[in-house]
Order: C-alpha cells, then sequence, then structure tokens
C-alpha cells in the first residue's frame, strides 16, 4: 500500500481539468458494445473501473482500442450479438461495472461468473439479482448475493414491469439494459429521480424510450431489441472529482481555481447547491450543451461556510460527495446535518463510519446517526492523522484535502485506491498548490 501525506497547502490557483465522468464513460464503453459499426468516445475517464468495464466489454465480444489521439474506437456486436466469455469478469472495486454488466448479460443465453475485489466482494448484488430474476435469469452463489455469482442469462427474456425500491441509477440501469435484449417494453418506476446517464445514452442512440409521470413517480419505458448503430460520444469530466478541488479551494485561504467542462447534469450537481447554501463562492461560465449532457467551467475562490442542514431529498444528487462534503463542514461555522444517508454504508466501504472514524483522529467534531453524521465546524483543524481507507478512493481523497488545510499533515494508508476514479490527483492538485507527497515529511 502507498501511503500518501498532504499538508499545508499554499493558495490553490490556477486552470485544471479533471478526468471523464466515471458514470458516463462506464455506460459509452456498454453502449459501443450494444451498437453494430464503431463508435468513438473522446473524453473517457481512464480509471481501473472504467478499464475493468472494458475488459469485460472485450469479453463479451467488442474490439475496444485507444487509438493515437487519445479517443477510445469499439466495435460493437450489436444488441443479441455478446458472446460467452471464456473466464469470469472481475469488475475490481465498481459496483456500477458489476450491476450495469450484470443486466446487460441477465437476457443472453449465457453463463457469467462476476468477481470483485474484497470491497465490491462484500456490497450488496440481491438489489439486480432480483429484478433481473423477473425477467427469467438465475443467480448461482452465497445465499446473501454477494460476488462471486454466475448469472445464467435467458435466452426468451419476458419484459417487466418493476419498481425500484432504493433510490439507485445503477439497479434503474442494469435492468434497463437487460431489457434492450428482451421483446417487448419493460418499464421501470422510479420514486425518486437519480442521474439518467443512461436515459440519455439510449436516446443519443436512438433506442426508443419513454419517460412519463406515473402518479408521484416517474415510469421510463424501453422498447426492447432495436438495432442500434455506432454514434460518437463525448465525456464531460466528473462533476464528482470536481467537488475535491471545488472544496479544497474552498477551504484553503486565498485560493481561486477555474475547473474547465464539467459535467453538469441536474442529477449531479446538488453538492454545488449545497457549497452555494453554505456561502461558497462557487459560479458556473460558459454553461453549454454537448451529447445531450450540460457542462459549464466552475470557478471557486476561498470562501468563509457556514453549516447548513442538507435537505434529505438532495442526496441521490449527491450521493458520493458527501465524504467531502464532511470536509468542508469541518471548516464551516455551526453545524452541518447530514441525514438520510442509509445508501452511504454499503458504499466501497461503510462511508459514515469510515469517514466518522477518520474525522475523529484528525480532531473534528462529528457525531455518527444510523442513516448519516453531524459535523461541528471548527476554525482550526489539528490533523495529524493517519486514516484507513478501505479501498474507498472517495475516503482518500476527502482527507487528502483535509490535510491542505489542517495544522498537522494528514496520511492515507493507501494512496492507489485512487485510481479507480481520479488518475493524476496528487499531481493535478500540487500543480495548484497543494503539497501531497510519499510519506509525511516536515511541510517545506
Ligand atoms: O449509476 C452510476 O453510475 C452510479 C450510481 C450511484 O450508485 P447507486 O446506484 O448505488 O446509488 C453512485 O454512487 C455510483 O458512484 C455511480
Ligand atoms: C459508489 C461509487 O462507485 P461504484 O458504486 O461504481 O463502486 C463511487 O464512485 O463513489
Amino acid at each position: 500500500m502507498t501511503q500518501l501525506s498532504s499538508h499545508k497547502a499554499n493558495a490553490l490557483t490556477g486552470r485544471l481539468r479533471v478526468p471523464g465522468d466515471k458514470s458516463i464513460s462506464h455506460r459509452s464503453l456498454i453502449m459501443g458494445t450494444l451498437a453494430l459499426g464503431e463508435s468513438r468516445i473522446s473524453g473517457l475517464l481512464e480509471g481501473e473501473d472504467v478499464l475493468d468495464t472494458a475488459k469485460a466489454m472485450r469479453a463479451l465480444g467488442a474490439d475496444i482500442r485507444r487509438d493515437e489521439a487519445g479517443d477510445w474506437r469499439v466495435i460493437g456486436v450489436g444488441v443479441g450479438g455478446l458472446c460467452q466469455p471464456d473466464t469470469a469478469l472481475d469488475m475490481g472495486n465498481s459496483g456500477t461495472g458489476a450491476r450495469l454488466v450484470m443486466g446487460l448479460v441477465a437476457t443472453t443465453p449465457h453463463s457469467v461468473t462476476f468477481t470483485g475485489d474484497a470491497s465490491l466482494s462484500s456490497r450488496p448484488m440481491k438489489r439486480v439479482t432480483d429484478p433481473l430474476t423477473k425477467f427469467g435469469a438465475s443467480f448461482h452463489g452465497a445465499k446473501d448475493m454477494t460476488l462471486p455469482l454466475t448469472v445464467s442469462g435467458i435466452e426468451d427474456p419476458l419484459p417487466i414491469e418493476y419498481e425500484v425500491p432504493v433510490a439507485s441509477a445503477q439497479v434503474k440501469s442494469a435492468i434497463l439494459l437487460a431489457a434492450l435484449n428482451t421483446p417487448g417494453k419493460t418499464t421501470v418506476i422510479e420514486k425518486t429521480p437519480t442521474r439518467d446517464h443512461t436515459e440519455r445514452m439510449f436516446e443519443h442512440f436512438g433506442v426508443e424510450i419513454a419517460i412519463t409521470p406515473h402518479g408521484k413517480n416517474t415510469a421510463i419505458t424501453v422498447t426492447g431489441q432495436p438495432e442500434l448503430t455506432a454514434r460518437d460520444m463525448v465525456v464531460p469530466t466528473d462533476p464528482s472529482s470536481a467537488a475535491f478541488p471545488t472544496i479544497a479551494a474552498l477551504i484553503t485561504p486565498g485560493s481561486d481555481i477555474l475547473i474547465e467542462n464539467v459535467g453538469m447534469n441536474p442529477s449531479r450537481t446538488g453538492i454545488y447547491t449545497t457549497l452555494q447554501e453554505m456561502g461558497g463562492d462557487v459560479s458556473f461560465v460558459n454553461e453549454r450543451l454537448e451529447c445531450g449532457e450540460s457542462v459549464a467551467d466552475i470557478r471557486v475562490r476561498y470562501s468563509p461556510l457556514n453549516g447548513v442542514t442538507v435537505p434529505q431529498d438532495r442526496a441521490p444528487s449527491m450521493i458520493d460527495e458527501y465524504p467531502i462534503l464532511c470536509i468542508a463542514a469541518s471548516f464551516a461555522t455551526g453545524e452541518t446535518v447530514m441525514r438520510g444517508l442509509e445508501e452511504l454504508r454499503v458504499k466501497e466501504s461503510d462511508r459514515i463510519s469510515v469517514m466518522v472514524a477518520g474525522l475523529q483522529a484528525a480532531g473534528v467534531q462529528v457525531v455518527e446517526h444510523d442513516d448519516g453524521m453531524t459535523i461541528t465546524g471548527q476554525t482550526s483543524i489539528p490533523g495529524g492523522a493517519l486514516v484507513k481507507t478501505h479501498l474507498d478512493h472517495r475516503i482518500a481523497m476527502s482527507f487528502l484535502t483535509l490535510g491542505m488545510a489542517s495544522d498537522q499533515p494528514v496520511t492515507v494508508d493507501d494512496g492507489r485506491v485512487i485510481e479507480t476514479s481520479f488518475p493524476g490527483f496528487r499531481d493535478l492538485m500540487n500543480g495548484l498548490g497543494a503539497h501531497i507527497t510519499d510519506q509525511i515529511k516536515d511541510p517545506a
């Protein structure tokens, strides 16, 4: 494991670009695989989670390569054209990759085994195996439906109507992908809106998809077995990754940065609304639309912050940003209350207990709840902690951000996990004025 230490930063200044959006990158490889012909993807995230999905798509028959210009080329096999993989699909650390690809293979005549690292192997899969069983697929593995699991797909699936019991774009997307190779109309009913990248990508590829009100909910209906042809895709940069430099700049005195070309899909921007409510000087410039997704540049300047109560219904639009919001809250005047977050306990780590343990070790006042946490901010945070990351990239980046503004350096036990979603994090942050090193050294 590579320990990384983050020391007090200088004012963060300059322009930067974070890597491509992880959610859209997974989906672009999958959709390219389902289309006939060659699709070109620009801006793909080259993080481990997405590279594992690329490997899985190759094993299912796609020809995928990176060209000299850094774009990715996918020659697909068409809906219904997936092959039987020779070996198990190792989805690494990625819940999105595992759940979406399970949906994809559930309605094929193939038998596919899914494996993952220790973190992924402890995450719940029943949330996808339940609806996929309704199509006719069956699953073999541990009783509690954790990985490793073998999916026996169904050759003649039946369309389903399914109300998703948890707010989860992964579950919704697994069903929508299974629906593509199912004759007739499959409907997913969503009680709480979640990120809609799959729906937008379906529209981009010309899939027949209807999104309509269903009482207080939303019904998403897909007509199966379309013939898809290749499309070019442009992946915006990831608003979840951009949240790290945003909060680093907000808490580091004198900072003024511009983060270019960030995805601004409204189902992803809850963190920015929350930071503005906290008094953060965060503004959007040059707003535009690219391939059905809105993008903008984000200007962030150092700001004194105030604690807030985050509305619970905002959670799906910022679900991955609570660890880094905890860092902003640590420096805010008063209390920040984050509740309704049971889902955080089943991410790469139990993000509630892991954040609480790390924050307490660094001298932050935090109270743990079953469904979240309350943080009372301070003008100075002692730091000086060694934090366990539990194979969780967002925990690692959050605590390295804390070290930029705390009195003593903060060290994470495993910096390598950052590669899953944000390759180049350390160099990018150091280029702005951060001071992240391999081991604890006296700050220069
Ligand atoms: O669909 C996606 O791309 C994702 C959905 C979210 O998970 P859930 O569907 O479990 O909420 C999110 O936490 C994850 O990082 C990416
Ligand atoms: C939860 C996350 O990803 P996944 O579920 O794909 O592992 C994340 O990136 O924070």
